[in-house]
């Protein structure tokens, strides 16, 4: 039931809105004053207050003010009822931050109409508040080992200075999630949080994806439309603008892009490939890498002073094999998500499963145990409870027999896992080389790597 609260000093329009309101299934309260109604709406929490602007101990507007100043769970909408003749203030009162306004007499189409949309609001707000707070460190970053814990204290602590961040870890140890976590925390929440992985574009594109590009860009070759005209395209720096920009895989940008990365960050001004007319923009840069840099420094790979610029405060991600105790907590936690994701009733998982997750070593840590779970909840629609029986073989290396695989998806993933670690191998774990040696692009490659949960380490 929704609950609205009138504030009218005439007895008459409160019993009367009261009474239609309440045949309306709204739940409703009143007051006759100011002091009456702060009491009322710090106490308990209303969808929608209709505020009269005249009330003999207070201006209205000064209510709304208030009200306006509760937090934003406990906050509701509010409609001002104005007098005749008072229509400017009403208009006021909406620039305040009022919902709508109703001009006395009141219609009664009017009001209910109103007042259903203002309770819509409400709705949608809390909604939004309650995705926010979901979507804030406790539900998201699962884990009760000391790595983890540390890591949630290490974002509630970094995440509202406007510091640059450069989150170390194996691929799939969920650096992307701690990047969103920072930003969800930090003064930008409310701004854009904008992601470029490095590493999934092809090193001719990345300027353009970063920088973006202006008509007259690529004269010759180059990106053009259908049309063969030359396309516009706001790079993610300038997408970025008030928010977050999350640079994943940060190691794998060339010298030269980097040179131009470092200028960036450093005067936060850009000039998009092929334009003229430089950019300013304020835009906080949350690197991640699965590579030391330190050794691609001294391999000449990665520019030290823009390394210096990007690690201002490192985070360091341990991999899954060395937080294992985690491991019954994501379970569970995928366990729900995927449950409510395909319509499932609660699922269960046995101790016996659980001693099995434990004995592997997870090379491609959180995102493989993620896709794991998901895999079994597929492949038995009618568990409830997730038994040592229903886990796929999880021994990488050991010598394996087609026997052990229930689908011939799980066999074809172990085949291919097997066949590009070892392409990986040959090329010395150069993903670029093992594209080409497999045939692959390397954006492609690196896809079905992360699909199949095999760390990209270089
Ligand atoms: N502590 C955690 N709690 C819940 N989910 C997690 C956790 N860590 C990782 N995940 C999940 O695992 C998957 C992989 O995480 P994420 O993409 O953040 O890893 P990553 O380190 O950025 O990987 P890559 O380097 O390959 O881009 C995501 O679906 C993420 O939601």
């Amino acid at each position: 039931m929704n609950h609205i609260l009138i504030v009218d000093d005439e007895a008459e329009i409160r019993g009367s809105l009261e009474e239609i309101l309440r045949e309306e299934e709204y739940g409703v309260a009143t007051a006759g004053t100011a002091a009456e109604a702060m009491v009322m709406v710090q106490d308990a929490p209303y969808d929608v207050v209709l505020l009269d602007i005249w009330l003999p101990d207070r201006d209205g507007l000064d209510v709304l003010g208030e009200i306006h100043a509760l937090p934003a769970e406990s906050r509701p909408e509010v409609v001002i009822i104005s007098g005749h003749g008072t229509i400017e203030t009403a208009v006021k009162a909406t620039k305040l931050g009022a919902y709508d306004f109703l001009e006395k007499p009141l219609s009664l189409d009017r009001t209910l109409i109103v007042l259903k949309n203002a309770v819509e609001a409400r709705r949608l707000r809390r909604d939004n508040l309650e995705f926010k707070r979901q979507f804030s460190l406790g539900s998201v970053l699962t884990g009760e080992s000391v790595p983890a814990k540390a890591l949630r204290q290490q974002i509630r602590l970094m995440a509202p200075t406007n510091g640059r961040v450069l989150i170390y870890g194996e691929s799939g140890t969920g650096k992307e999630l701690i990047a969103r976590a920072i930003h969800a925390e930090s003064e930008r929440r409310d701004s854009v949080f904008v992601e470029l992985n490095c590493a999934a574009i092809p090193e001719t594109h990345i300027e353009a994806e970063l920088f973006g590009y202006r008509h007259g860009a690529f004269p010759s070759g180059g990106v053009v439309t259908a049309q063969g005209a030359p396309p516009e395209k706001r790079g993610v720096l300038e997408r970025a603008d008030g928010g977050t920009l999350f640079l994943d895989e940060v190691g794998d940008m060339s010298l030269k892009t980097q040179a131009k990365v470092l200028s960036a960050l450093d005067e936060q001004l850009f000039t998009p490939v092929g334009g003229t007319q430089p950019i300013r923009v304020d835009v906080r840069v949350i690197a991640a890498t699965n590579k030391s840099l330190e050794e691609e420094i001294t391999k000449g790979n990665f520019r030290e002073d823009l390394f210096y610029r990007l690690n201002v405060v490192p985070f360091s991600v341990p991999p899954l094999r060395e937080r294992k105790q985690d491991i019954p907590l994501l379970v569970r936690e995928f366990l729900k998500e995927f449950g409510r994701q395909y319509g499932r009733p609660r699922m269960e998982v046995s101790e016996e499963a659980l001693e099995a997750l434990a004995q592997h070593t997870w090379p491609g840590n959180v995102r493989e145990l993620k896709n794991l779970v998901e895999r079994v909840l597929i492949l038995n629609p009618r568990a409830l409870r997730i038994e040592r029986k229903h886990l796929p073989p999880l021994t990488q290396k050991a010598g394996r027999g087609q026997e052990e695989f229930s689908t011939l998806q799980q066999a074809r993933d172990a085949y291919e896992r097997d066949y590009i670690l070892k392409k990986m191998e040959e090329a010395k774990s150069n993903v670029s080389r093992a594209a080409e040696l497999l045939g692959l692009e390397r954006s492609h490659l690196y896809r079905k790597m992360k699909a199949l949960g095999i760390a990209v380490r270089e």
